[in-house]
């Protein structure tokens, strides 16, 4: 199962600078086939300390001892409010909709653009307004679907005892809802029995829980180099993730990084100029990026911790790493700490046996811890950063 981060929010918030920033990265990494996948959907990183700082060697997959592991996120244009009605560019968002798990809300935190996108004085628009539009678009999307030939559908449910999960997930699979997902919120909003006789208010408030289960958001609070510090505050009061971020700069960084003019990987806490080739404007410029990153105090210009924060709060995924060899934590090839998988919480040995190859998941026997050589239950919950040997029967 692959994960995709969604970025969304008004135009001229700074998404595309923001997905431009996100998937720059320098990064090597083994096994992976592309970073730029298309236009708007390309692979950004997570940021993790790699096992192998626990070692006396370094394990050659990361840099210095972060491990970059690839995550895909893609660039939801046209989320603009009444969207669902049709306006803007419609309903081009659902398909980039459908495929995301989390969604980044990126909001522009300096007041600079009203609630269209159009350019404004900066402080003139409140970015609390901009808040709300985008949850609520995405429910009434899909309690749109959802309302779709339901006199009928919930007739048929009636007559054939159809589950009633199952019914909802299959009338808004286009929105990448599933089964469980649908019993979820279901169950969470004491739906009637009788679903022939479920309220327009009742559809609403179903979707509106489905749209919180499966399209966890957040706030990147954005262009914070130039927003003033109450519109921040205020964002931040809120009872929602929101993690301030200059998209502007972390391009900025990342592209300086990559021309070799200073030594920064995604999120460090500074960087280095590197290059001899200089200017005083170049220096004074790189000098305000380092007091941001200091002010900050989250790594980089945000972009970086705004990543993690999905990855690892709103998807609530960890990083695992599958070896052959438990003592030398590497492959057959000798490679040490080959891969990383990014796994759900709560997933057991057996999941990673899977996630390697159905195969191994089939002849699975067994799996043992790489730092405490222990042998692992079925059952045991795997956590964030476990190196992990598995044992299967032969072939
Ligand atoms: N000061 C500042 N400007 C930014 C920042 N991020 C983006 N911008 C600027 O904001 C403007 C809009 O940025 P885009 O990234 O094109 O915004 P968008 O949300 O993709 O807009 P649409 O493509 O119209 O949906 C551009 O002029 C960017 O340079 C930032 O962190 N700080």
């Amino acid at each position: 199962m692959s994960m995709t981060i969604g970025l969304a929010g008004k135009p001229n918030a700074g998404k595309s600078t923001f997905f431009k920033a996100a998937t720059l990265a320098d990064v090597e990494i083994a096994n992976y086939p592309f970073t730029t996948i298309n236009a708007n959907k390309g692979v950004t990183y997570v940021r993790a300390v790699c096992p192998c700082t626990e070692r006396d060697k370094r394990c050659g997959n990361c840099q210095d001892g972060i491990r970059y592991v690839p995550i895909e996120i893609i660039d939801v244009a046209g989320l603009v409010p009444d969207a669902h009605m049709g306006r803007g560019l419609g309903n081009t968002f659902l398909d980039e909709l459908r495929q995301a798990q989390a969604i980044i809300h990126v909001i522009d935190a300096s007041g600079g653009t009203d609630i269209e996108g159009n350019p404004v004085d900066i402080g003139e628009h409140d970015p609390l307004e901009d808040v709300n539009f985008l949850n609520r678009e995405i429910a009434m999307w899909m309690t749109g679907i959802l309302k779709k030939n339901w006199d009928k559908l919930s007739r048929k449910i009636r007559a054939e005892g159809m589950k009633m999960e199952q019914a909802v997930s299959d009338q808004l699979l286009g929105a990448g809802v599933n089964e469980s997902q649908a019993r979820q919120a279901l169950l969470a909003c004491k739906m009637p029995e009788e679903c022939t006789q479920w309220t327009d208010e009742d559809m609403a408030k179903l979707c509106e829980t489905i749209r919180a289960i499966t399209k966890p958001t957040m706030i990147a609070a954005n262009k914070i180099d130039v927003a003033p510090a109450e519109n921040v505050k205020a964002l931040e009061e809120l009872d929602i993730m929101v993690v301030p971020t200059s998209a502007a700069a972390e391009l900025a960084l990342r592209s300086a990084a990559k021309n070799n003019i200073i030594s920064y990987n995604p999120g460090d806490m500074g960087f280095e100029i590197i290059s001899d080739k200089v200017s005083e404007a170049q220096k004074n410029g790189l000098q305000s990026l380092k007091e941001m990153i200091t002010t900050l105090g989250t790594g980089g210009a945000g972009i970086q911790e705004c990543i993690n924060r999905a990855v690892f709060d709103l998807l609530e995924l960890i990083v695992v790493y599958p070896v052959e060899d438990e003592g030398k934590w590497a492959d057959k090839n000798d490679r040490m700490l080959p891969d990383a998988f990014l796994m759900k919480k709560g997933s057991t040995p057996h999941d990673l046996a899977y996630r390697v190859h159905t195969d191994i998941g089939n002849r699975f026997l067994y799996a043992v811890d790489g730092k405490t050589k222990m042998r692992l239950g079925e059952k045991h919950d795997l956590q964030n950063g476990d190196v992990v040997k598995i044992v299967s029967t032969a072939k």
